[in-house]
Order: structure tokens, then C-alpha cells, then sequence
């Protein structure tokens, strides 16, 4: 049986490499995969590759959910907690450096920068001390604008060094990301339930029952009573009206752990709407 890796597209991304690297830690672990075989499908954004397993139409969908420099992917946290039943199973940490890519002969010449916003932000130091005069425009993904390079001569993407590779296209500068330690988290997200025991994260979503003193404070108090410790809090408006927040939590415990079932029980008291999205361990990948 073949199974599909949604990611973003189109080919080359940071967010395919992340799905390469996920095969590579799969095949580490054939007595899990059973010797499947596998299809990367690029999509044009992130929403749409997870929308893809919520449909059906990919079995897995990898995608960026946090960078060191830039912090959280707005897009992933949101998609997440629009479509049910997504769970995530893996999360990847990835090295991330950043290359500038052009037939510009040099930077003098160089008058419009595309990239995805989460790139253009980790490298804006750069861009603001070797670039100051340029046109930045935000594209849906690092390889996106690599078409557009041939025929504009003026113009440059960040991507990766291996997508230059991948389009044969020449590097005008690498490294160029304002911190040299950059990494991002990605989520190896599937449709049904992640049954692998002892895992080391629960990540979930909750709206508060009302904008009242102390809502979010009674909902965190659950997990520090219980010695439980968190590794991310993040907000996101609900969309429903300005100063409605949604709570995201990173929790460093198993779903299945006794412990994380009492805590989640309690929980419910203190939420509107609790959405788990799932138990998984977490690999560092180093530099390939
Ligand atoms: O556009 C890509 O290549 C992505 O996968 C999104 C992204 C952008 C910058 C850092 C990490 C992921």
C-alpha cells in the first residue's frame, strides 16, 4: 500500500525536507511501518495539507508549527483546531539555514525578495543591513517564487541550499538567517489515533467558559498541582470577537499517562470547547 505525505509545496520546501527526514526516522523503525511504501504530495499551503488527511485524499501531513526566531505558525495552530479529528503523531526539530538565491550578479543589483513570511522574518536583519533598498514580498512557501528567478534577473527567494540544488540555481549568499542556531518544529500530523505507548508530549486547545478573572489561571493550575510541566503556551483569537482568545498548551506528559488523565478530567471544568490534539515523542534531526 502506498501511502501519502501531504506538505507544503511546491517541491523543495523545509517542510518536504521534514517529511524526508520522517521517512528516514520511519525506516529506522520498520517494525512499525511494515514495509509500506510512501508519496510526497506538495500542496500550495499548509491549511490545504492538513485539510488533505481530513479528507482522506493523504494518509500523513508534515507540517512547520514553530521556529525558534520567528515563533508559532499561525496557520498550522488555526487549521488544527478548525478540522477535527487530526492527531498529531511525531514532532521533528529541524536545523533551518537560510540561503539567498538569484542570477543577480551581486546584491547591488538586487530589487525584489520573495519568500514565505516565516523566512523573510527570520532573516530580516540580514535583508535590513544587505538589502535595505528591496522590495520584500511574502509568498506561500520558500520555493514558490524559485519559477520567477530565470527570467528576473532582479530578483531573489530564500530557500534552502538544497532547493538551489534541486532547480539548479545559483546560491548568492547562505547562511543568512539573523540567529545561526534557527530550528523549527514540525508536526507529523495523521487521521487516527497515535497508539504508540510512552510518549513524551500532549499538545490540546481550549476556549474559556467566559473572559472572566482568573479563567486561564484556574485552567494552568490543574497541570502545576499535579507537578505536571508545560514546554508552550501560545493565544490565538477565536475570531469570534476582538479580545477572545483560544489557549494552546504544549504539555510534557503522555494522553494515557494516569496522571494526564486525572489533569484532562479537571480540565473540562475550566474550558468551552477542549480539543486534544495528541500524544507524540519528539526527534532533533541533525544537520544533514
Ligand atoms: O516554505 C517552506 O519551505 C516551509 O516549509 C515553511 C517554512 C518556512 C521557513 C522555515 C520553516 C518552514
Amino acid at each position: 500500500m502506498t501511502l501519502k505525505i501531504a506538505h507544503l509545496g511546491p517541491p523543495g520546501t523545509y517542510s518536504e525536507q521534514a517529511a524526508l527526514s520522517y521517512l528516514t526516522w520511519l525506516n529506522n523503525h520498520q517494525e512499525i511501518t511494515n514495509l509500506k511504501s510512501f508519496e510526497l504530495c506538495p500542496y500550495p499551503t499548509i491549511s490545504q495539507s492538513l485539510q488533505a488527511v481530513a479528507k482522506s485524499e493523504a494518509a500523513i501531513a508534515v507540517v512547520p508549527v514553530e521556529n525558534s526566531i520567528e515563533g508559532s505558525v499561525n496557520m498550522t495552530l488555526d487549521t488544527l483546531w478548525q478540522l477535527d479529528n487530526l492527531k498529531i503523531h511525531l514532532a521533528l526539530i529541524l536545523p533551518i539555514q537560510h540561503t539567498l538565491i538569484s542570477f543577480a550578479k551581486s546584491l547591488d543589483s538586487i530589487k525584489n525578495v520573495y519568500s514565505h513570511p516565516q523566512a523573510l522574518a527570520q532573516c530580516q536583519g540580514w535583508i535590513s543591513q544587505l538589502l535595505p533598498n528591496v522590495k520584500v514580498t511574502p509568498s506561500n512557501s520558500t520555493t514558490e517564487a524559485l519559477q520567477r528567478l530565470e527570467q528576473e534577473t532582479t530578483t531573489a527567494a530564500i530557500s534552502s541550499s538544497r532547493a538551489a540544488q534541486l532547480y539548479n540555481l545559483p546560491i548568492l549568499a547562505s547562511g543568512i538567517n539573523d540567529y545561526p542556531e534557527n530550528c523549527t518544529r514540525f508536526w507529523v500530523v495523521r487521521s487516527e489515533e497515535n497508539n504508540i505507548s510512552a510518549c513524551t508530549h500532549t499538545s490540546l486547545a481550549f476556549s474559556a467558559p467566559a473572559n472572566v478573572p482568573g479563567a486561564l489561571v484556574k485552567a494552568l493550575q490543574v497541570f502545576a498541582h499535579l507537578g505536571i510541566n508545560l514546554s508552550r503556551i501560545e493565544s490565538r483569537p477565536t475570531k469570534r470577537s476582538l479580545g477572545e482568545y483560544l489557549f494552546y498548551l504544549d504539555i510534557e506528559a503522555d494522553v494515557n499517562a494516569q496522571i494526564m488523565i486525572s489533569a484532562l478530567e479537571e480540565l473540562q471544568n475550566y474550558t468551552e470547547v477542549l480539543k486534544i490534539f495528541g500524544s507524540y515523542s519528539v526527534v532533533t534531526i541533525s544537520e544533514s
